[in-house]
């Protein structure tokens, strides 16, 4: 994995409200990953999207203990966004504070009756597409995630980009594509984000979704840091 400048991302977070990872996983770790999708064995449970009106395609929650890669990046990941998320409370005027280490935030969420794992795997086949949503699973939630493009975009697939919109309050939603290169991550916003304007900070509710795959096979990884009730 190529060293993050975590000064860059906190920028790009801040104006931007994603940040992209250029060669978070090396090559061999998406292989890896897509070579795992058909062994059940990994996973707690698959979701057809279709049959709950979430777009077409399906994924996968991994279940615990989770694969060593996941469960480390899971972990790092948390403790440098920690200081990211707390400061993005205090600007939204939000008295929740997160603690410093993953462990203690799943702590959090265990006792609040969040206890299963939320990492997965998703799958497009052509045709498939994901809606705009947000991924929140209970009360608990820590306000980033990451997810992790496992193919490559004009190989194996065509179509199929990253979008994410965010509404500004009583403003039309602003779209963004976010271009991603297999191995890349993009960083963003689960719920809502602080955004400093002209009459002090207000703050947008985030969707992320995935348009159409036209061709191929599109499979990614995501990393959600509370865990689902
Ligand atoms: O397939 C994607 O790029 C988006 C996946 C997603 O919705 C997620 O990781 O939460
Ligand atoms: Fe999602």
């Amino acid at each position: 994995m190529k060293r993050i400048d975590w000064q860059a991302v906190g920028t790009a977070l801040d104006s931007d409200g994603h940040a992209v990872l250029p060669g978070f996983l090396a090559a061999a770790d998406c292989a890896a990953l897509i070579a795992g999708y058909d062994d059940e064995r990994h996973y707690r449970s698959r979701v057809v999207m279709e049959r709950h009106g979430f777009g077409r395609g399906e994924y996968k929650y991994f279940s615990y203990p989770l694969p060593p890669l996941i469960a480390q990046q899971r972990a790092t990941l948390y403790a440098q966004l920690v200081p990211i998320a707390n400061r993005w409370n205090a600007a939204m005027g939000l008295g929740l504070r997160y603690p410093e280490t993953h462990a203690d935030f799943l702590g959090q969420c265990h006792q609040a009756g969040q206890v299963r794992p939320t990492p997965l795997i998703l799958r497009y086949n052509p045709g498939d597409y994901n809606c705009l949503h947000q991924d929140l699973y209970g009360a608990l939630a820590f306000p980033l995630q990451i997810a992790v493009l496992l193919s490559q975009p004009g190989a194996d697939f065509e179509g199929g980009d990253f979008v994410l919109t965010e509404q500004r309050p009583r403003q039309q939603s602003r779209p963004m594509v976010v271009p991603l290169q297999k191995g890349d991550a993009v960083l963003f916003a689960v719920h809502h984000r602080p955004v400093a304007g002209t009459r002090g900070t207000y703050r947008v509710n985030l969707r992320h979704g995935v348009s159409r795959v036209t061709a191929g096979q599109r499979y990614t990884m995501g990393i959600i840091f509370h865990d689902a009730t």
